[in-house]
């Protein structure tokens, strides 16, 4: 220990036996966790702490009061007044003797005259302890932790009363450390459920990927990677339904490959895959972003065309012709057949699809290779 005045340092006076001054009948390990608990050695000064220094101090009438805890090797000081070190070896400290026996105030009226302290360095040289007074730090454990202590440079005696106010500070002290440790304790419990939170909502978040990822492989024909039947009659019901609300055209085109089983039968499935994939890629090509295209089943195709005059959807669709006819890279050319149908009159999407077949149909009647469209009997 060092006064403010300067002498010599902990590391100096250090030597005498830590462990001379342990209870006998304390289980020190389990004081030392107790103590641990509280989080509070080498933390900064705080004000309450620094206050009740300053109470004991006032109300002892002694110029050095601190707050010391008792660690393993040293005594550390939470709070100190009238003393510039903060800490000292625990052989030297005299809150070591005080925490021996807990529910008492150790008071050494003039330490050169009592065998325990006549020698000790903090006695002998600075700050020249003659007179201490410790109340324990005793927590609801059991395990006193340190002091609240009071020194002065002379020989005296604390009145019952200053005893008194110094075990009731001593009490304050723990209270402190108490609340400290359980607003720790609320920290970590509310860390822990937003950590827990966060998990919560990944996991649904992976959830929701996982789901949308399986909605969109059910609704993905695997082959050439275009809506599948399913979705077709989910867009085409919405794109039906909007048309009528807002009178605004829809056509269909229902694209068929022609004489695909020839080519199948030719090139052998791999290649009839393969052949499929081109015609999506050409159908594809020529559509608009708005447009949907969808492989309807086997080798037929459908395209749904929002918002399009039939003028415009016979354009598109000789534009499709040309287009699966320039495929390159089939073993041999291809060519399809395009069915259209137009909305205007039609009751229902499941009609619409009827009259795209028929129109089809028409076409490979008619040659194959070909645009067609089939105008219901009025
Ligand atoms: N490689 C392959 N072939 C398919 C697939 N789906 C359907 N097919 C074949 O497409 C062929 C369609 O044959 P058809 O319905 O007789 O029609 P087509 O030979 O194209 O004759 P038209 O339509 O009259 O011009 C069948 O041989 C089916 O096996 C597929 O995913 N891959």
């Amino acid at each position: 220990m060092t006064s403010s005045s300067g002498g010599p340092s902990p590391t100096q006076t250090q030597g005498k036996s830590a462990c001379m001054h342990d209870p006998a009948n304390l289980d020190e390990k389990l004081r030392i966790e107790d103590l641990r608990s509280f989080n509070i050695l080498d933390t900064p000064a705080e004000q309450a702490y620094d206050d009740v220094v300053s109470l004991a101090s006032y109300i002892c009438d002694t110029p050095i009061a601190l707050i010391s805890l008792v660690d393993e090797d040293r005594q550390w000081f939470k709070a100190r007044q009238g003393l510039s070190a903060m800490e000292t070896p625990r052989g030297q400290a005299f809150c070591a003797h005080a925490i021996v026996e807990p529910d008492k105030v150790l008071e050494v009226p003039d330490a050169l005259l009592d065998a325990r302290f006549l020698d000790n360095p903090l006695v002998t040289g600075d700050p020249g302890i003659r007179f201490y007074a410790g109340a324990p730090l005793l927590t609801p454990s059991g395990a006193a932790l340190g002091t609240v202590c009071v020194i002065d440079r002379v020989p005296r005696k604390l009145t019952e009363r200053q005893s008194l106010a110094l075990q009731a500070l001593s009490r304050q002290v723990v209270q402190l450390l108490a609340l400290r440790r359980a607003n720790a304790e609320l920290e970590l419990v509310a860390k822990a459920q937003t950590l827990r939170q966060q998990q919560l909502e990944n996991h649904q978040r992976r959830i929701e990927e996982l789901n949308q990822d399986l909605q969109e492989q059910t609704l993905t024909d695997p082959l050439t990677a275009l809506k599948n039947r399913r979705a077709f009659d989910t867009l085409l019901a919405n794109e039906f339904a909007r048309s009528q609300r807002s009178k605004s055209p829809l056509c269909l085109l229902m694209v068929d490959a022609d004489h695909f089983k020839a080519y199948n039968d030719a090139f052998g499935h791999v290649a009839g895959d393969q052949a499929l994939m081109f015609i999506a890629l050409a159908i594809k090509s020529q559509a608009r972003a708005y447009d949907h295209v969808a492989r309807y089943g086997g080798e037929e195709f459908c395209v749904i065309l929002p918002d399009t005059k039939l003028n415009e959807a016979l354009l598109v669709a000789e534009r499709i012709r040309e287009a699966i006819k320039g495929i390159i890279g089939l073993r041999r050319p291809m060519t399809g057949s395009i069915g259209v149908a137009y909305s205007e009159g039609v009751n229902s999407p499941k009609r619409l699809v009827e009259l795209a077949d028929n129109a089809m149909y028409l076409a490979k009647q008619g040659g194959r290779d070909r645009v067609e469209l089939f105008l219901p009997p009025i």
